[in-house]
């Protein structure tokens, strides 16, 4: 078996390009990008989204990480990863002068990889809860807000948070889904032409 997948450039805009014709069917108004995975796809897709005399929907970025317990005492592993840590935040005033604020809008939210789903699951429910906020503060509750997911590759694996079922039914659009192995992304990369070989050498370039 491959232990490690790895995956050009070319691939991953080229998985952009073919998620973007389903993904235009949610016709998204903003793309919230979890930084730093989520930065080079929610850019590419951007492209492929954008419609003809329409402006190109705006991209924020929220930065989310995983606090790992990585000491060398006991620990239960069970519980690694399960820590989102909040790095970055919308700036809903910012936004609110440009946008209109979040409510009654599609929301696509975008990630490199779905691995536990632990982060995609707190990024859905922390921005619910601000539009939440923000609808009965502006007495806009009667505004439906959709929330949808767009990732490169979801992991088939036993997750540790699950999204509603709502939206893994009909707004959840991962590129590939992928075995539970190391991603290698080119923006990980130390030697890229090494990397790059090894893509094409499996075949996803
Ligand atoms: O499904 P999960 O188990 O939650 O894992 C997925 C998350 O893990 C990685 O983020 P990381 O915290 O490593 O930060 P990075 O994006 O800045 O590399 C990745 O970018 C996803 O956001």
């Amino acid at each position: 078996m491959v232990e490690k997948l790895y995956f050009s450039y070319n691939h991953i805009h080229k998985l952009c390009k073919e998620s973007a014709a389903k993904i235009k069917e949610f016709k998204p108004d903003i793309i919230i990008s979890i930084g730093g995975g989520g930065n080079i796809p929610s850019r590419i897709l951007r492209t492929f989204l954008k419609q003809q005399g329409s402006k190109n929907i705006p991209i924020q970025v929220i930065g989310l990480s995983l606090y790992e317990s990585l000491g060398t005492g006991s620990y239960d592993e069970s519980q690694i990863g399960k820590e989102v840590i909040r790095t970055q935040w919308l700036d809903f005033g910012a936004l609110d002068q440009h946008f209109d604020s979040l409510i009654g809008k599609n929301i696509l939210i975008v990630d490199e990889v779905d691995d536990t789903r632990t982060t995609l699951h707190y990024a859905v429910s922390e921005l619910e809860k601000d539009v939440k906020e923000q609808a009965e503060r502006l007495n806009r509750l009667n505004e439906d807000t959709k929330f949808a997911i767009f990732v490169l590759h979801n992991k088939d694996k036993p997750k540790k948070a699950e999204l509603e079922p709502k939206i893994i039914q009909d707004r959840y659009y991962a590129a590939r889904t992928v075995p539970d192995q190391w991603l290698c992304y080119p923006w990980d990369a130390e030697d890229i032409e090494f990397h790059t070989e090894q893509a094409i050498k499996q075949g996803y370039n």
